[in-house]
């Protein structure tokens, strides 16, 4: 048993509690010196009752939680959410040679594809995506597609858009369609749930299925009836690769291209560290167009010719690209972006996405892109979203379990993501908060891959509707009707500070939702504490008093880190764009300066499509 109760006596905070629980949590006496000195708490003191097993449940349940129901993997695949042992094994729409240039519908597979009842459908506040200033860069125009239909996307395609329910672009996608329907190289930055996936794959499909007949490598017909994915294997030589840094957002993508190649003959397939090999190349095997992989799985791969050649590689896209810049994968990004000893395509196209891009990952994009790539940015590279409603409150250190007990029973019971910065951590508290009656999960890179996929699923489906994860393995997660984020620890800068933080928030409030990032701040944060009272003032969120300090005075400019970006400025930048044409903005950090007023541009913010070039220069997407 934890030692949970521990705690001094909840002290004189304790009056004014009972009526507003979160309402405030200054620091009493407010003085900072006074705390790093002494171990006197500085915070409210929160207090987990003392009770038996069974009087934690019911008191969970009394207050709306359900009880944490073992996984039911029948009703699960019913429901649409997949195979049952493996995700990677779940199903794909299987071509046969006789069917001509589009499949037949498989209303089964439809179901399972499009029909799932967690599947995320855009929510009440999808207006405030287009709401944000798009800048772009580079030296081609693109006239961005306001509509689905207008993109001149491929018929099947714009069908299984339609069956996602997507009705029309967000900004990311209004942009990113027409230039990588153009063969541009891009790097695109938007935030959190704003539809940068659907950004890539949509037009890269669309591309492809014209000259899908000509372009797709032979593959085994496992209708036949001798067919044995052990002897009929093929080499995968797949036309796409996409990398992500984690296991569970490879799984996510591979379900975006399952349904964007719905009825086409391009076959989706997903490796990741974890998945035995054996099922790796069974499912290779099958012959793979589209390839999601997580970077240490592919560059394995890469070395097994008998498995996998990527000749025939045509588009290179990095997700989560900051992430995926950084030091520790820079020897598998190298052998990625180099296309493997046999690529035989000079056009070969490059994309790297993500919400946030820091300067030094932008710096390390540019070498790998082509001279005349394009940049496409929503907002400034790393905002969060004003869907997200951001609250910091006052925590001690040793106080945070009964903090987030308490929470857990303030709020109304929802979908709740806790973040820790350790695995320790988030072990720990697990087993604090289900000893307590509540639904919890948990996911960090220790687990078996097993265990992750269950998490993931018992989270989904809403089985343990709390997840306590580390940040890291929760990237980029898509998830529906999460509405609470909490940040039990913030992300200092060991563990990737403020863009960290705004990866992390961005798991609630997708695709215009809204939702609440709680996070729990005490003086061993002090090292985001800028960063976080300006991404609070940027989205008009309040800053608690015992940050006030740190607030703006009247009259100055907030100052991000990375406002500054030679990239268009200086010698480097003007290698970026051609002769003659001129930057739409300042840099890649802050919207477009004023003095950029006026300037022919060259990009289209045109009327017609319902986009209009702001003061600035900057392309608005108004209209949404
Ligand atoms: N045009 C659209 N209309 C409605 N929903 C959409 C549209 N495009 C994408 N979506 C949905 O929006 C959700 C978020 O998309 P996605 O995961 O691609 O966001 P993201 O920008 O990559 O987020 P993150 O930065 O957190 O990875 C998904 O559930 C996706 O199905």
């Amino acid at each position: 048993m934890t030692d949970w109760n521990t705690n001094p006596e909840p002290a004189a905070a304790a009056e004014g509690e009972a009526a507003t629980p979160w309402g405030d949590n200054t620091p009493e006496g407010g003085e900072e010196t006074a705390a790093e000195t002494s171990n006197e708490p500085k915070g409210k003191q929160y207090d987990v009752p003392q009770l038996n097993p069974e009087e934690f449940k019911s008191k969970a349940r009394d207050a709306g939680w359900a009880e944490k129901t073992a996984f039911n993997y029948d009703e699960f695949e019913r429901l649409g959410g997949g195979d049952a042992e493996y995700h990677a094994t779940s199903k794909v729409y299987e071509w046969q040679d006789d069917f001509g240039d589009v499949g037949p519908e498989v209303p089964e597979l439809e179901r399972i594809l499009f029909g799932g009842e967690f599947q995320m459908r855009k929510g009440d506040h999808y207006k405030n995506l287009g709401e944000i200033p798009v800048t772009l860069e580079g030296p081609t125009k693109v006239d961005p597609v306001r509509s689905f239909e207008e993109a001149g996307l491929h018929p099947v395609v714009l069908q299984n858009i339609k069956l996602c329910g997507y009705t029309e672009t967000t900004p990311i996608q209004a942009y990113t369609i027409p230039a990588v329907l153009q063969g541009m190289d891009v790097v695109a930055v938007a935030q959190t749930g704003s539809g940068k996936t659907a950004g890539y794959m949509i037009p890269v499909i669309s591309k492809l299925m014209g000259k899908a007949k000509k372009l797709t490598a032979a593959k085994p017909n496992m209708s036949q009836p001798g067919y044995n994915p052990r002897y009929s294997k093929v080499v995968a030589e797949p036309l796409v690769v996409i990398v992500v840094p984690t296991r569970e957002l490879a799984m996510q993508i591979w379900d975006e291209a399952r349904r964007m190649c719905y009825r086409s003959m391009l076959r989706p397939c997903v490796v990741y560290g974890g998945l035995p090999m054996p099922i790796t190349r069974d499912e290779l095997g099958k012959g793979c167009d589209i390839l999601i992989a997580t970077p240490g799985r592919l560059c394995d791969l890469m070395g097994k010719p008998d498995i996998l050649t990527m000749r025939r590689v045509k588009y290179t896209i990095i997700d989560e690209a900051d992430e995926m810049l950084q030091s520790d994968w820079e020897e598998e990004l190298r052998t990625i972006m180099a296309g493997g000893d046999t690529n035989e395509d000079a056009d070969h196209v490059y994309m790297m996405y993500s919400a946030t891009f820091p300067k030094g990952a932008r710096d390390m994009a540019r070498q790998y892109m082509a001279d005349d790539y394009i940049r496409v940015r929503v907002g400034r590279a790393g905002q969060a979203h004003k869907n997200i409603r951001q609250e910091v409150i006052f925590v001690d250190y040793q106080q945070k379990r009964e903090a987030v007990f308490e929470l857990l029973f303030a709020m109304e019971p929802g979908r709740t993501m806790i973040f820790c910065n350790s695995k320790a951590q988030v072990d720990l508290l697990d087993d604090f908060l289900y000893n307590r009656g509540l639904p919890t999960t948990s996911i960090h890179g220790d687990r078996n891959q097993r265990e992750r996929e269950d998490a993931i699923r018992a989270f989904r489906t809403g089985k343990a509707p709390i997840l306590i994860a580390t940040g890291v393995s929760a990237r980029g997660w898509d998830v529906a009707g999460v509405k609470h984020v909490i940040n039990y620890d913030l992300p200092s800068t060991l563990y990737g500070g403020i863009n960290e933080y705004i990866h992390r928030i961005g798991r609630t409030a997708r695709i215009g939702h809204q939702g609440l990032a709680t996070s729990f701040y005490n003086e061993k944060n002090d090292d985001i504490a800028q960063d976080l009272v300006n991404v609070l003032v940027e989205c008009e969120c309040e800053v608690p008093e015992f940050l006030a300090h740190l607030k703006p005075q009247d009259g100055e400019t907030l100052q991000f880190d990375d406002d500054t970006d030679e990239e268009v400025e200086g010698e480097e930048g003007a290698d970026a764009v051609a002769e003659g044409d001129e930057p739409v903005t300042d840099g890649w950090g802050a919207p477009a300066a004023a003095d950029a007023a006026g300037a022919d541009t060259g990009f289209a913010a045109a009327a017609d499509t319902g986009f209009k070039a702001d003061e600035s220069a900057t392309v608005t997407a108004s209209g949404w």
